[in-house]
């Protein structure tokens, strides 16, 4: 494993080493414990039952019950501590994930499944934690069971002991050269279940479309094909890993037999008493154990090396954008934006944006034209720095977003845009999403401004009704209107406006239209719309038109009533 990647995981264990240390002192203490009883049994046999001395039987099995006792006890405890140490350590490291995942642009969420990130986020992030965190402490237990039992076994016969471990070299080079299977193997598993999670976190949001298509039937069997996919990759893993852990354990099952087979020899000569051929045999038992799970151990590290592999994949992932080390204080001025000269590319050698300009004057209505795909998302989101220009600057009151805090930025500048995801929670949590605590009466006039207060009246909960099992339930027009109370209650000075009446008919939309007009008058407004006719009453038109914001004529029919 690259030490990089062992220090990043080590970052996450080691504010944990406190609670982890105390667990292998305890593991000790256990091991000790549950050494001594092998050895109590050959004294209940050998100098009690054979020897017919009662005292010593009657003293011995007591001191098997305590030790019993103490074992159960300590391995309660030790649960209790490794669990709470565990966890920490896979919620570091889930918590560490998750603040690079909101550092990532649009594109990212663009490129990568939904279920390819989660599977990253959940089934690898538990393997590498299982290892980070299990495997030091089951090592340390096993080396130290497996030191006491051998040291133990040699004590009672040490040829017996040879015989026991004679084949352990062979055990460990079947488990060298069946590495890179299990590797293999296991990326095609995690790759397989992410493909799954990926289809159905889909499909699942796609419902209505599956539905109307009639395609429910073809959905199905996509399905199916990629379960009996996954079952081949699965069934190709498991036989990876059991021939990694099942030929050493078949190995170990003959160095048993062997043992039964020599020892039995000698107990039946006289040269070994019963007594410490039962205890040789149980010691062996504790011992083969440690070099299963030791050996099981190298399996656990490749699969959370595979693991370990994805996560960083993603952590490799850079942010579009770098916020300022010291940000400049934002200059007052009312809100003029300044478009300079900027060139933009998604993928390199094509560009969207090449040189681009425009000038906002501070309280302007500016309508941009173009066509799908001509750019005007991308230009949206360079206004709110999801991305930075490659070329040219984008200055707001003449200050390079760039030296502004980015969410300082996004408070000044507000983004309507075609789509108004709702989070679960109340519409009044949706309201306030982001704010750290706007006032109740902030609240009832953004939801008055906004025209909601007529349909929140209808619902018996009001602005505490759940939007989880609402969302779907909510039409275009009362989205649009949740968003548009959202940006009323951030009160932005510049509102950009992608295409936001896009989902209403044609008189929804000039009313919304018309009112964002009125509760926004004074402020600066950037309208982005494929249609000349959503544009009118702009202050000026400009239309983007191979990666260039160049003028456009006025081109509202007579009559027509203005169209934010
Ligand atoms: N994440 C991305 N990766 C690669 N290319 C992208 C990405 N996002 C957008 N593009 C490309 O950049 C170009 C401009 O896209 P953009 O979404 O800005 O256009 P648009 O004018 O807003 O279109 P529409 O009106 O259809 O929303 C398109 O060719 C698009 O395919």
């Amino acid at each position: 494993m690259p030490s990089s990647s062992l220090r990043w995981a080590w970052s996450f264990v080691r504010p944990q080493a406190g609670g982890l240390a105390v667990c292998f002192g305890l593991s000790l203490a256990g091991v000790v414990a549950g050494l001594a009883q092998p050895w109590l049994t050959k004294h209940i046999i050998d100098d009690g039952l054979v020897a017919g001395n009662v005292r010593l039987l009657v003293a011995a099995t007591l001191a098997m019950l305590g030790v019993a006792l103490v074992s159960t006890l300590l391995s309660g405890v030790i649960r209790w501590l490794y669990v709470r140490s565990s966890a920490r350590v896979l919620f570091a490291m889930r918590e560490t994930l998750y603040g690079h995942l909101q550092s990532l642009p649009p594109r990212f969420y663009a490129r990568w499944s939904a279920g390819d990130v989660l599977g990253r986020l959940d089934g690898d992030l538990a393997e590498v934690q299982r290892f980070a965190v299990d495997a030091p402490l089951s090592a340390v237990n096993a080396v130290l069971t497996l030191a006491g039992a051998v040291a133990l076994m040699l004590l009672i016969d040490p040829a017996l002991t040879l015989v026991a471990f004679v084949l352990l070299p062979a055990q460990i080079l079947v488990l060298r050269r069946t590495r890179p299977w299990v590797e293999r193997t296991t990326r095609a598993v995690r790759d397989g279940t992410a493909a799954l999670t990926g289809f159905l976190v889909q499909r699942l949001s796609a419902m209505k479309l599956i539905q109307s298509a009639g395609a429910e039937r073809q959905e199905a069997e996509r399905l199916a094909g990629l379960d009996e996919a996954f079952l081949g990759s699965l069934l190709r893993q498991q036989m990876a890993s059991f021939t990694a852990g099942g030929v050493p354990g078949l190995m170990s099952s003959a160095s048993t037999a062997a043992v039964f087979l020599w020892g039995g020899l000698q107990v039946i000569d006289g040269s070994l008493t019963l007594g410490a051929l039962i205890a040789f045999t149980s010691y062996l038992g504790r011992a083969s154990g440690p070099v299963q799970g030791l050996l099981g151990l190298v399996v656990s590290a490749q699969r959370a090396r595979v693991s370990l592999d994805r996560v960083r994949e993603l952590l490799a992932e850079q942010p579009a954008i770098r916020p300022p080390a010291v940000p400049l204080a934002p200059a007052p001025g009312g809100g003029a934006l300044a478009v300079d000269g900027v060139t933009f590319a998604h993928e390199p050698g094509r560009p969207v944006l090449r040189g681009a300009s425009l000038a906002v004057p501070a309280g302007a209505k500016v309508g941009i034209l173009g066509p799908s795909g001509a750019g005007k998302s991308t230009l949206v989101d360079l206004l709110h720095r999801h991305y930075d220009p490659e070329a040219g600057r984008i200055l707001l009151d003449g200050v390079d977003l760039r030296d502004l805090d980015p969410a300082l930025l996004r408070r000044r500048i507000g983004v309507l845009g075609q789509e108004t995801p709702l989070l679960p929670g109340t519409i009044a949590d949706n309201l306030r999403f982001g704010l750290p605590a706007p006032e109740e009466a902030a609240l009832r006039e953004a939801v008055g401004a906004a025209q909601l207060s007529g349909w929140l009246a209808t619902l018996p909960r009001g602005l505490d009704t759940p939007v989880g099992a609402w969302a779907s339930a909510l039409s275009g027009g009362q989205r649009q209107r949740i968003a548009l109370a959202r940006c009323l209650l951030r009160s932005p000075e510049v509102l950009v406006l992608d295409e936001p009446v896009s989902a209403l008919d044609e008189a929804a939309a000039l009313r919304l239209s018309a009112e964002i007009d009125r509760l926004f008058a004074g402020r600066t407004r950037i309208v982005v719309s494929h249609r000349a006719e959503a544009l009118a009453g702009c202050d000026a038109l400009y239309r983007i038109e191979d990666g260039l914001l160049l003028p456009h004529p006025q081109a509202a029919p007579a009559g027509r009533k203005a169209v934010a």
